[in-house]
């Protein structure tokens, strides 16, 4: 995050210094946002920067314990720069949060500088290679070049200049990261699909006819319905991902030539993408986990490892709630805009001709199912505006009737992108797989299927609200998922090698392509440190002094 913050939020003569600094690691630095006391509401941090035309300088404070930075990655003990982002105040106003450039150690002698208070902040669920750190300051100076004055400045005299064409553009580099996540959540599932289908090949269990041999536990509808779901959802966010790294790169460039109005949507897709592919992604490498029983637990299965990093990426650059209630701002003003009869932007277009009041006759196709995707979001959303307007009529303030009402919102927000990424997951394969062979066509349409199938068949009670889908419909399609599965079965593990990822990268002794599980766990638990000596100190310390009575 620190360099994107430099590239994102520095002025050329500012990116001319330090980004060489930061590219050839001379200075090693980190994204200094978080507060002990508030992370979400970015508005709400304490720590202060006021400047001084006197010296023209910023002094840097951390008034209270809840205005300590907390979390920064690598801020205890590896940076020796951060970027801070702090209250900025010029001639007694504060004028909100803006980033600094702010340096907390000695070049040479890494020793923290006067003023600055650092440290780790502990363990953690994961990331424990990384030094997540605090940092709190007091009366620290730093230059006022050191103000990151792409979108606002600080004359040498103190009078604030705000140059950004959008409110919210010192928030750029949380939308950058947003959109690496995506692609972040369908790599991580990658591996760990690729783990628990090979091993599921692998590993047999339970034989049906007392005759028979055991079966390889992929051959189980219940494993398939697990595993395969996992598979198609690892695509449609890496397709999604690639749709999304365009939609970015076509409004940074509309944004560097002066026009901002495409960033509401950006924001509103990074946003609820980001939310459901990795709160998606960290529940099915659970799901992978489960699928590998026992085994799976063993840290050598590289799964637990898998989840404690991946889990965290639902929280950090913005939680699943708060994001999804972003993107639900966006989908009122859009409701709004259909009442008013008014053009809709490119993701939400669906809404035009959804407001019917009438269900959407059920249609099985792929196609079709999108299309009930999309009537279910536009049935959600409009039961959520009449819940919001039935509050305001009740003498509520706007505020009081949106808070009481974000759980739909938030199922609103939820149905809107499922049904952008199931939209996004069909045009990009049609898309790629324009020159590819029938075969490849074949199994990508399978997966995608499965994927439509699997939601719809999760979401049969919003359907039967939303659309004609009737109970018959439900039945049938349960039957063509159960088939989907069969159909897939016997190339399940060569479309997880096709995700052509190395044995170093899945570091799993489940997964690795040779199959030889049984013994690279036992070769594993070698590794114990228990296993160094026949018996152990403890027995001498403790146990045995317990059984004779003497403790
Ligand atoms: C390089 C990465 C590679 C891949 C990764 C590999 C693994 C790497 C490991 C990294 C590990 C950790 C990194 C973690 C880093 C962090 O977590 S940094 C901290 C991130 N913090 C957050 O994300 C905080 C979340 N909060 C917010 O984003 C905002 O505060 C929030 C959106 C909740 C609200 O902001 P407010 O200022 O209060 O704004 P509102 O009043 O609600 O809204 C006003 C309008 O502004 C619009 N808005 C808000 N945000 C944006 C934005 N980013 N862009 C554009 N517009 C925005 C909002 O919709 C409102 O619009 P409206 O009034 O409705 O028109
Ligand atoms: C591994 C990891 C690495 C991180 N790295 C960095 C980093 O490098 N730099 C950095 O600055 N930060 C970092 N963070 C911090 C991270 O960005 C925040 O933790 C995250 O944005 C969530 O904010 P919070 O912790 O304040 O949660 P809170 O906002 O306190 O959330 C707590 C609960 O309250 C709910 N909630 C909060 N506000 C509302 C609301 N308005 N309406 C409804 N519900 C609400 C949330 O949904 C959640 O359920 C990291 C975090 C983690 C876990």
């Amino acid at each position: 995050m620190f360099v994107p913050t430099l590239m994102g939020q520095c002025t050329p003569e500012q990116q001319a210094y330090w980004l060489p600094r930061a590219l050839d690691m001379q200075i090693i630095g980190t994204y200094a946002q978080t507060e002990l006391g508030h992370g979400t509401f970015i508005r709400g941090l304490e720590t202060t920067a006021t400047y001084d035309p006197e010296t023209e300088t910023f002094v840097m404070n951390s008034p209270t314990l809840t205005s300590y930075k907390w979390w920064a990655g690598g801020l205890a003990k590896t940076v020796n720069y951060c970027i801070v982002v702090a209250q900025l105040y010029t001639k007694g106003v504060c004028h909100g949060t803006h980033p600094f450039i702010v340096q907390i150690r000695d070049e040479e002698t890494h020793m923290p500088r006067p003023g600055v208070k650092v440290g780790d902040i502990g363990p953690k669920l994961g990331f424990n290679t990384a030094d997540n750190g605090y940092l709190g300051f007091d009366n620290y100076r730093i230059p006022r070049d050191n103000m990151m004055m792409k979108n606002a400045q600080v004359l040498k005299d103190g009078t604030y200049v705000k140059v950004a064409r959008h409110g919210k553009a010192t928030y750029g580099t949380m939308v950058f990261v947003r959109v690496l996540l995506v692609n972040e959540a369908a790599f991580n599932l990658a591996k760990a699909c690729t783990i628990a289908v090979r091993y599921s090949a692998i590993r047999r269990q339970c034989s049906p006819d007392s005759e028979g041999s055991e079966l390889q536990v992929l051959d189980y509808s219940t494993q398939q319905h697990k595993l395969f779901i996992c598979i198609a959802t690892a695509h449609a966010l890496q397709l999604n991902s690639t749709w999304l790294w365009k939609t970015f790169s076509d409004t940074l460039a509309a944004i560097k030539q002066g026009n901002v109005d495409t960033l509401p949507e950006l924001h509103a897709l990074s946003s609820c993408l980001k939310a459901l592919s990795t709160a998606d992604a960290a529940s099915l490498i659970e799901q992978c986990r489960h699928a590998c029983g026992g085994h799976g637990y063993m840290m050598s299965s590289g799964l637990p490892y898998l989840y404690a990093f991946v889990t965290a990426t639902r929280t950090y650059e913005g939680d699943y709630t708060i994001l999804l209630l972003q993107t639900a701002r966006f989908l009122v003003k859009a409701y709004e805009q259909v009442e008013a009869g008014k053009p809709l932007t490119p993701t939400v277009s669906y809404l035009s001709q959804a407001f019917t009041g009438k269900k959407l006759p059920w249609d099985s196709s792929p196609d079709g199912i999108i299309r009930a995707f999309q009537a279910l979001a536009a049935g959600k959303l409009s039961s959520t505006v009449k819940s919001l307007r039935k509050r305001l009529e009740s003498g509520l303030s706007y505020e009081q009737a949106w808070e009481l009402s974000t759980i739909q919102l938030n199922g609103a927000a939820e149905a809107h992108c499922r049904a952008v990424m199931s939209q996004n997951y069909k045009s990009e394969i049609e898309r790629l797989t324009v020159n590819s062979s029938p075969n490849v066509k074949l199994v990508l349409q399978q997966l995608y299927k499965v994927y439509l199938y699997y939601w719809a068949l999760e979401r049969t009670g919003d359907l039967l609200l939303y659309t004609s889908i009737s109970e018959s419909d439900i039945f049938e399609l349960q039957l063509r998922y159960e088939g989907l599965l069969k159909e897939i079965r016997p190339n399940a593990v060569g479309i997880v090698d096709a995700f052509d990822l190395r044995d170093e990268v899945l570091h799993s002794a489940l997964g690795s392509y040779d199959g030889n599980v049984y013994e690279r766990l036992m070769a594993e638990a070698q590794k114990s440190p228990l296993n160094a000596e026949p018996v152990n100190q403890t027995f001498h310390t403790y146990l045995k002094p317990m059984m004779k009575g003497k403790l």
